[in-house]
């Protein structure tokens, strides 16, 4: 990448004007960076006179959080392209669309989604969003089942594989999310008021061989080509509308993940419930949506993907008596594993969530960080046992009465 250089407010806004079909001949644009994420530049670009607006995304060589001195592949726009190609022909009104991608700068153009609220700042406002889960079981069951050995020619999947293998991403999750928070790492960034949970955490013998098996799975589960980081900040939604982004992290893994994001991210929210509402009716009721919308999730999942497994499957054993039913138990039971790990690791690891570190009231947010690593440990140790969605479901509840 010779050409590489990150660009400025005034070259982002020279490069947008170059894109074809969104703004009017000689419009006066403007230009904010709005990069609040972890790792890249985003620049909204827009035109006061027509309302027209784009997205211009550019990768950093480095973590943009740690600084210059850590490096970060730029090779993730690419994947971050390739998958919301992918994804856009699979669910084309779930994702935004790509307006163009400039290897050499290691940017992207797309969809400016600003009239969709981010999902997890309208979760923090009590949001409700009755066609959610429907949508993102759409997506999780139609990205997958298409991108798996159940639907693809095994020869053309494993070229996908191959242009999908992104380590340097999978180094994050591998580290952060299914190793550091089990050690005394220095990467865990806990308040010291639960000292004592995380300590138990680090003690659990029967919590790591969990884990140990998870990571894996993590490692070696070619099974679909997942999002790979699909939580809540990745999910703009309105009440008739959700659009999923920033698949950077995508790579061939366990279908269980990507699912198991989400629904850590519903009982994130979930779990800091008592930080955003005095009122304990308002808590009880959001806490009943949001669990009502992870057993509607993972039951529009199941839905979908074995209507389209019925309808579509190409593998040849895909019709063997009694496979569908042990490839969907074991799902279940990875998401569940996937989801205890992901809540985990977002309350004492490296990278939190604003649901529940920006409770102010410092015993309510020791109580939500509480029920969110109870919650989370008691996934973990079900993952292997566990036959229904409803058991998810008992395990929140208990943490909280
Ligand atoms: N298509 C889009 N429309 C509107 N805002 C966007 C769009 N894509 C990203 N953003 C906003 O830009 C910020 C960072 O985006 P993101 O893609 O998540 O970057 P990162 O990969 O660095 O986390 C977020 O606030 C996000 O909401
Ligand atoms: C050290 S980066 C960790 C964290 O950042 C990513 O978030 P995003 O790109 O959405 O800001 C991802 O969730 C990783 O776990």
């Amino acid at each position: 990448m010779t050409n590489y250089h990150a660009l400025t407010q005034a070259e982002a806004v020279e490069y947008a004007h170059g894109i074809e079909d969104v703004f009017p001949d000689g419009a006066q644009l403007k230009s904010r960076e709005i990069g609040d994420g972890n790792l890249n530049l985003v620049f909204h670009i827009s035109d006061p006179a027509s309302g027209r607006a784009l997205i211009l995304k550019q990768a950093l060589p480095y973590f943009k959080m740690l600084g210059e001195s850590v490096p970060l592949t730029l090779d993730r726009v690419r994947i971050e392209c390739e998958a919301l190609r992918i994804q856009g022909e699979l669910c084309p009104n779930l994702t935004p669309k790509v307006y163009a991608y400039e290897p050499d700068l290691a940017l992207m153009v797309m969809e400016d989604l600003s009239d969709h609220t981010v999902m997890r700042r309208g979760l923090m406002e009590r949001g409700c969003y009755p066609l959610f889960a429907e949508h993102i079981g759409s997506f999780l069951a139609r990205t997958m089942f298409f991108t798996s050995d159940l639907a693809m020619d095994q020869q053309e999947k494993k070229l996908r594989v191959k242009s999908f293998i992104n380590p340097e991403l999978c180094n994050i999750t591998e580290d952060l999310i299914l190793y550091a928070p089990y050690t005394k790492s220095r990467m865990n960034i806990f308040e010291p008021h639960i000292r004592d949970a995380v300590e138990r955490i680090w003690a659990d013998k029967e919590l790591h061989l969990e884990v140990t098996l998870m990571r894996e799975k993590f490692l070696t589960k070619a099974q679909a080509l997942l999002h790979g980081d699909l939580h809540t900040d990745n999910i703009f939604i309105k009440p008739d509308s959700t659009k999923v982004i920033d698949p950077e992290f995508a790579y061939y893994g366990p279908m269980g993940f990507d699912i198991g994001t989400v629904i850590a991210n519903l009982l994130l929210n979930y779990s800091g419930q008592e930080g955003w509402s005095t009122d304990a009716k308002e808590r009880t009721d959001y806490r009943h949506y949001l669990l009502g919308t992870v057993h509607e999730l993972w039951t529009q999942f199941e839905l979908q993907f074995r209507e389209l497994w019925n309808g579509h499957a190409a593998d040849r054993l895909a019709k063997t008596r009694g496979y569908q039913d042990l490839y969907v138990a074991r799902l279940l039971q990875d998401t569940i594993g996937f989801a205890g790990a992901i809540m985990l690791c977002r309350v004492h690891g490296f990278i939190h969530v604003a649901d529940i570190d920006h409770i102010e009231d410092a015993a309510a947010r020791e109580q939500a960080q509480r029920i969110a690593l109870e919650i989370g440990v008691a996934l973990i140790k079900r993952n292997r046992s566990a036959h229904s969605i409803k058991e998810v479901l008992d395990i929140a509840l208990k943490a909280v009465n």
